[in-house]
């Protein structure tokens, strides 16, 4: 059979060209949402990877086996020269918009202090050693040129004593990627700063000595009049290149030039830079507020413009905008009705304000939302536009966390009561989240991962780091991250999560740090609880999925979930916006699984799992172990075969069948029914039938059994899996459904078995058998409710393409109009 008349065959179904391929690979080939997304992205294994990582850690090695010793000398003005340099370049590339592939590391071995700058001794650069941390102690250096930076900021700091060295600054909000103007705002020349019990290193490649501060906190600006200057002389006075602002209203205006360029956390450093020199200057605050609200810091936002308001007597218009910018930032922090008491203060204020009505609508959608009810049509709609963010307020469901004693952090999610398969348990925000087209142009920052040694997608270092500015800019948010499992080498979190955070005003510098930030920490919490938000989508995009450059995602509550491979629930994003369902019916104090990873096999599911577990002890992974490896690995090499399109594979129905032999002789006989790769086998049967069915309408039927028994190979129980006749027959006459909906087990890959239900309908409609037809179509949507939910229009736009390509749409509708309530 050539591929042409396979084509021809295809058509008696309505098929086309790859569709097969591409139904295969949706419904049989790809695993569920929640599996094909994993945990940590696995960008990089390769041999490449493997060796940065050998070459990284045999440094480790080396700096381990020297212990501290002496630092080469530093040559001041060439030094100084280089720095202007590297300046000079960095702005150049960023005149030449020149784009720039990075590496960082990710989990290994980082300091960071928490000892009271008061508490420590001053130490100068000569009596500070290579490859040691200067416990106790604390260097006082001043900026003696303008920064640059790669990934790190690159400051020129100089002692009293005239030594200089170079200072390499990680982590530090708002440094990411920034330009020169901003860099000026956080680092400016001349600032003196400490640095709290510093580690000096030298340069794997140059051997020049160099401090590197791993944690913001580390690093203290100093104010000219603090008494640590005290008997401080500098020896070179220094020819400052850019001015500083010196009153509160130069720092506003500064900060409203960052604030035009959408810099916005530059633009709160100079408001803050003048609200020191000036506490009483309210309309940096004022703007200060509207730079954190940009940044989605709404606490702090709120702090802000709630301090505006306690002023009395405030001008109406700032009062206006004072208490609209508290609106947006109760909006923000989840507390809607809180935003709409405030939207009617401003309304009596200034009844004519433009954007008031979209708030108030704004406010009602979210109200609504928040109890559950959720446009999913619009939010799949919205979720295709690149670089937008889902404005969506977040949902919790039947949940509640619980001890779980045998899973690492202790910690799990039960059932708050009964509920059923296909229910929805949780709509989540992320903490922090970076997607690909959002990433700068041409700049990608890739992070070797010491402790899964991966190197990870450039979204994982950049939503890292809006972590770190999160807590920096609100420190009482620290508790929810650091309530979260950090892996095995620390203490188990508090078991209650989330933790109660504290609240009331506070002064929001982002450049004092209340908080010793444990960067090594927040990296393997990172590490361990992470998302790859793999989006719902529809089947035509399903074909075309990049995964090379995964985005990355820190959520909260669903952190909680512990794994299952056929997790008793599963996950899948609207863009950012996070939704969990159920995929079986729970009882009461159930734990609540989600799958981690997906892979045909608990071997390639071993892979991603290996940072969480020796090995997973789910049934599915104990199945295929009893299977053995050497089956598995058949099983493997025999799926690969779907790699190939379909055209070019043998679909005869004795090669089908074969491949089915085949496929089954990798399950031990006592397995059982659940048999996840048979089905994809089956399904490759019934495809072989319905192409022959073109010739002789005698083998749909057995197109249809073959559909049936992959269904049954991912745990659907088809309760009529009659062949002919009325088709009433169901135990349940109300939706005269074809299979149980009281689900005990999760059904593997429900996204694929509603393609399999669309084909088992078409092929009856083919038969004119048109009650079968609509009840198979009804089958269709109620997985589809335990996949994705949404109702039929969602059903259309995902399925459109299959259910055009089986000719299926205006019966498919025609059956959604009838039984309004299947989902
Ligand atoms: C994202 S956390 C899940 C919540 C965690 N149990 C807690 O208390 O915060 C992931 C960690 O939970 C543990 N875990 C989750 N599922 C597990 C499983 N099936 N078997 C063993 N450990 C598991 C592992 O230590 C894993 O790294």
């Amino acid at each position: 059979m050539n591929s042409r008349d396979l084509e021809l065959m295809m058509s008696s179904l309505g098929l086309t060209g790859n569709d097969m391929q591409r139904m295969a690979n949706e419904m049989f080939g790809s695993p569920p949402p929640g599996a094909r997304a994993v945990r940590s992205p696995s960008s990089d294994t390769g041999d490449a990877a493997i060796r940065m990582f050998e070459a990284a850690r045999r440094q480790a090695e080396e700096d381990r086996r020297l212990g501290p010793g002496p630092c080469p000398p530093v040559h001041r003005r060439s030094f100084i020269e280089h720095m202007i340099q590297s300046r000079a370049q960095m702005d150049e590339m960023a005149a030449d918009d020149r784009g720039m592939m990075l590496q960082t590391y990710v989990g290994h071995e980082r300091h960071s202090s928490s000892t009271p700058l008061s508490s420590l001794i001053k130490i100068p650069f000569s009596e500070m050693q290579a490859r040691r941390v200067h416990t106790g102690r604390y260097l006082l250096c001043r900026l003696a040129t303008l920064p640059s930076r790669m990934i790190a900021v690159q400051l020129c700091a100089e002692d009293p004593a005239d030594d200089v060295r170079l200072l390499s600054v990680y982590n530090y909000p708002g440094t990411r990627m920034a330009i020169g103007k901003v860099l000026d705002t956080m680092f400016p020349m001349g600032a003196v700063l400490a640095i709290r019990e510093p580690m000096m290193k030298l340069g794997a490649n140059d051997g020049r000595a160099m401090i590197r501060v791993d944690s913001p906190s580390d690093i203290v600006f100093i104010n000219p009049s603090d008494s640590i200057l005290r008997g401080v002389a500098w020896k070179h006075s220094i020819r400052v290149s850019k001015p500083t602002p010196r009153t509160a209203n130069e720092w506003k205006d500064l900060g409203n030039v960052h604030f035009k360029a959408s810099q916005y956390l530059a633009a709160a450093v100079a408001y803050s830079n003048g609200l020191e020199t000036d506490p009483n200057a309210y309309i940096l605050r004022l703007n200060r507020a509207a730079a954190y609200l940009r940044l989605e810091h709404f606490s702090a936002a709120l702090d802000d413009a709630t301090a505006v308001l306690a002023r009395t007597p405030l001008p109406v218009d700032e009062e206006i905008k004072a208490r609209f910018r508290v609106a947006q930032a109760e909006y923000g922090l989840g507390k809607y009705e809180a935003a709409v008491t405030e939207l009617k203060a401003c309304l009596s204020l200034s009844p004519n304000l433009a954007e008031l009505s979209a708030w108030f609508a704004r406010c009602r959608d979210r109200i609504r939302e928040s109890e559950g009810r959720y446009d999913w049509v619009q939010m799949f709609r919205d979720a295709q536009i690149p670089k937008r963010r889902l404005d969506i307020a977040e949902y919790l469901g039947p949940i509640k966390v619980q001890p779980i004693l045998q899973r690492g952090g202790g910690r799990g999610v039960v059932a708050t009561r009964a509920i059923k398969a296909g229910e929805l348990l949780l709509v989540a925000k992320p903490f922090a989240a970076s997607f690909p087209d959002e990433l700068a142009k041409g700049n990608f920052v890739f992070a070797m991962n010491f402790i899964t040694s991966i190197r990870e997608s450039p979204c994982t270092s950049e939503a890292l780091s809006q972590v770190f500015e999160k807590i920096v800019v609100d420190p009482a948010l620290a508790p929810l991250i650091f309530g979260l499992y950090a892996g095995p080498n620390y203490p188990d979190p508090p078991s209650e999560y989330p933790p109660s955070i504290s609240t009331g005003t506070r002064l929001h510098n982002p450049r004092i740090h209340e908080l010793d930030l444990d960067t090594q920490r927040i990296e393997n919490i990172y590490t361990y609880n992470a998302f790859n938000p793999s989006a719902l989508e529809d089947d035509a995009s399903m074909a075309r999925k990049d995964t090379d450059t995964p985005p990355s995602a820190l959520y909260l509550l669903p952190s909680l979930f512990n794994h299952a491979c056929s997790g008793s629930a599963t996950w899948f994003n609207f863009r950012n916006v996070m939704v969990i369902r159920t995929t079986k019916d729970l009882s009461e104090g159930e734990e609540i699984t989600l799958p981690y990873a997906g892979g045909a096999t608990y071997l390639d599911r071993q892979k991603v799992l290996k940072k969480h577990m020796k090995i997973c002890d789910c049934w599915l992974c104990d199945a295929d172990r009893k299977d053995g490896e050497a089956a598995c690995r058949r099983r493997k090499e025999l799926l690969a075969r779907f790699d190939s399109p379909a055209p070019d594979r043998d679909m005869s129905v004795p090669a089908t069948r074969a491949f089915l032999r085949d496929m089954e002789a990798t399950y031990s006989t006592t397995r059982g029914p659940l048999r996840p790769a048979s089905a994809k086998a089956h399904h490759e049967l019934a495809t072989a039938f319905v192409i022959k069915m073109q010739r002789d309408p005698s083998f749909g039927p057995q197109g249809i059994s073959e559909n049936i028994a992959a269904l049954e190979c991912l745990g659907v129980v088809v309760q009529d899996s009659g062949i002919a006749g009325s088709g009433e027959s169901t135990k349940d006459n109300t939706t005269a459904l074809p299979i149980a909906t009281d689900i005990k087990t999760p059904i593997l890959h429900p996204d694929f078995c509603v393609g399999v239900s669309l084909m088992i309908s078409a092929t009856f409609l083919r038969l004119r058998e048109v009650q079968r037809a609509k009840n198979w179509i009804k089958a269709s949507f109620w997985l589809e409710s335990i996949s994705a939910g949404g109702g039929w229009e969602l059903f259309r736009l995902r399925r459109k393409q299959t259910l055009q390509d089986l000719s299926l749409l205006e019966f498919a509708q025609s059956v959604a109009a009838e039984t309004p309530d299947i989902y």
